[in-house]
């Protein structure tokens, strides 16, 4: 989750590129049906409202499925806006992530923003600063490697290796189907008990795995399998992939979607309460969240693109099969909380060595992930703590009393660096509840069978979303490539 950005940012060049969407079937044309803004928002019309594809829920899947979809000449709809790439500006020019914080180096979405001229600043590691038994390890060097050597000592660096090029190749099993039983052995025990138990790494090796990795699944290494961890590790491994932020705050990525799939084609506040299929189209009815009226959409195909515990706000006929049913109840999620924290610019002596920011910080205290976020010169700093895991569970609670939040938060920082609560000026607190990110209990995995149930559609409703692939936005990437293509494929 966190990694370490350099200090002098690279701007990303924002060239044209080439989209993956060769693999896309372009061959097939229906015609696309042009549906207006002042038509959508009109009193409930008298025809159903009708696209080629109706896409339910407007996050980065949703969108990424419709920009694929208008590039294959096809029409969509989205009712909804919101999502988990969110940016929250403040009075004084700061800003800061609000859910997403980086696009992994290998998320297709990446080729999008290149496509659409989005600017990004390249970070080099997926490592970060961390604190151990109360020390902190600054991230100063240039690569993970260098990183580790200077936490490990060599005894330690070389069992390291060798475990970290057995992980390798583990994550290369992952992608071969189908899993042999060796692998499928590996959804049945926590990543923490493998580790401990089979790595041989030592105890402070092994709480750098944990304490890098947590952030990314959002909960406990005890609550994921041996199998995720494999997944998720493929993120550090060797010289580890390589993190994008967007200039600027990462809400500008899919503004510049919207923009291209056209603003028209979004429709705010309608939340999708029904979605029947026949054997030719799929009728959608949504409820404005402003004012209770409901809308009838038709469209030859749907992509759900919202997680999946959100599926059971939907009324399906005929009804989700059973099967697909259980993958969603049997599915587990990480939680996340974040903290805006205005501070005085003078307490930034406490994030910076020879005045370069040792940031991201990960504390392994309830101050999670210590980001920093934009700020205007000679004004104050802004810092972004995602915290996640038990943590997040408690501070996201409705009962939690944001002052004893704050005083979680100030003490803690107190004890890692005293007396800095007296540069606190204001704090502000976004909660993800009760599901933030998608993962898999022991014994579950995005590897087996009943997952894949997910990856194909009910007659002509397709899944998509982060919680059908991966934990992270990767996920919501992959899976509106994979719906998209089946559709065009199919049609
Ligand atoms: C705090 C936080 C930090 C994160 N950090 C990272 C990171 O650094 N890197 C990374 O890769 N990933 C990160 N993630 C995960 C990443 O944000 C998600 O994987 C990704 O944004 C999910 O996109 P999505 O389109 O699948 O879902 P969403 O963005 O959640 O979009 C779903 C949309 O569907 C709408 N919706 C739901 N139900 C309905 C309905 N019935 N009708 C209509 N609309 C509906 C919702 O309102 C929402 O707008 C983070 C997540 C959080 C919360």
């Amino acid at each position: 989750m966190a990694k370490r950005f350099t200090t002098h940012k690279h701007t990303e060049a924002t060239q044209m590129t080439t989209l993956s969407l060769k693999q896309l079937n372009r061959s097939i044309g229906f015609i696309a049906l042009a549906l207006s803004l002042s038509l959508a928002s009109a009193v409930l019309p008298s025809e159903p409202l009708t696209a080629d594809v109706l896409i339910v829920g407007a996050g980065l899947s949703g969108l990424s499925a419709s920009y694929y979809l208008k590039k294959a000449g096809k029409s969509t709809v989205i009712p909804h806006i919101g999502g988990r790439v969110r940016t929250a500006a403040y009075p004084d020019g700061t800003h800061a992530e609000v859910g997403l914080e980086e696009f992994w180096e290998n998320n297709p979405a990446i080729e999008i923003f290149r496509d659409l001229h989005v600017p990004m600043e390249t970070a080099y590691s997926s490592f970060s600063s961390f604190y151990y038994q109360g020390k902190l390890y600054p991230f100063t060097q240039s690569t993970n490697p260098e990183f580790l050597a200077s936490v490990l000592d060599s005894d330690e660096m070389q069992i390291y290796q060798r475990w970290d090029a057995k992980m390798a190749e583990l994550y290369q099993q992952l992608t071969l189907r189908p899993l042999s039983e060796d692998m499928l052995a590996l959804q049945e025990i926590s990543f923490a008990d493998w580790i401990e138990s089979t790595s041989g790494l030592s105890p402070k090796a092994q709480e750098l795995v944990r304490i890098e990795t947590e952030p990314e699944y959002a909960t406990s290494w005890r609550k994921i399998s041996a199998l995720d961890g494999i997944a998720e590790w493929h993120y550090f491994s060797g010289n580890g992939l390589a993190p994008r932020r967007i200039v600027g705050g990462n809400q500008r990525a899919t503004q510049a979607l919207a923009n291209f799939i056209g603003r028209n084609r979004i429709l705010l506040n309608q939340q999708v309460t029904h979605i029947t299929t026949t054997n030719n189209n799929v009728e959608v009815l949504t409820s404005d969240q402003g004012n209770l009226r409901q809308k009838i959409f038709h469209a030859k195909y749907l992509i759900t693109a919202i997680p999946l515990f959100r599926l059971n706000d939907i009324q399906f006929a005929p009804p989700l099969s059973a099967e697909r049913k259980q993958a969603i109840q049997t599915q587990s999620a990480g939680a996340y909380f974040t903290a805006h924290v205005t501070v005085d610019k003078a307490a930034s002596s406490f994030w910076t060595r020879g005045g370069d920011s040792i940031l991201p910080i990960m504390t392994d205290s309830p101050l999670g992930v210590i980001y920093e976020g934009g700020s205007q010169s000679g004004g104050d700093a802004l810092l972004n703590l995602l915290v996640s895991g038990s943590d997040a569970e408690r501070f996201n609670s409705r009962m939690s009393d944001p002052d004893q939040i704050r005083e979680t938060l100030l003490t803690a920082f107190d004890k890692q660096w005293p007396g800095f609560r007296q540069s606190v000026k204001r704090m502000s607190f976004y909660r993800y509840h009760p599901r933030a990110i998608a993962s898999w209990p022991v014994g579950r995995s995005r590897f087996d069978n009943l997952s894949e149930s997910l990856r194909k559609p009910q007659g002509r409703v397709y899944f998509a979303g982060d919680f059908t692939e991966d934990t992270h936005s990767n996920g919501a990437s992959q899976s509106a490539i994979r719906a998209v293509k089946d559709i065009l494929q199919r049609d």
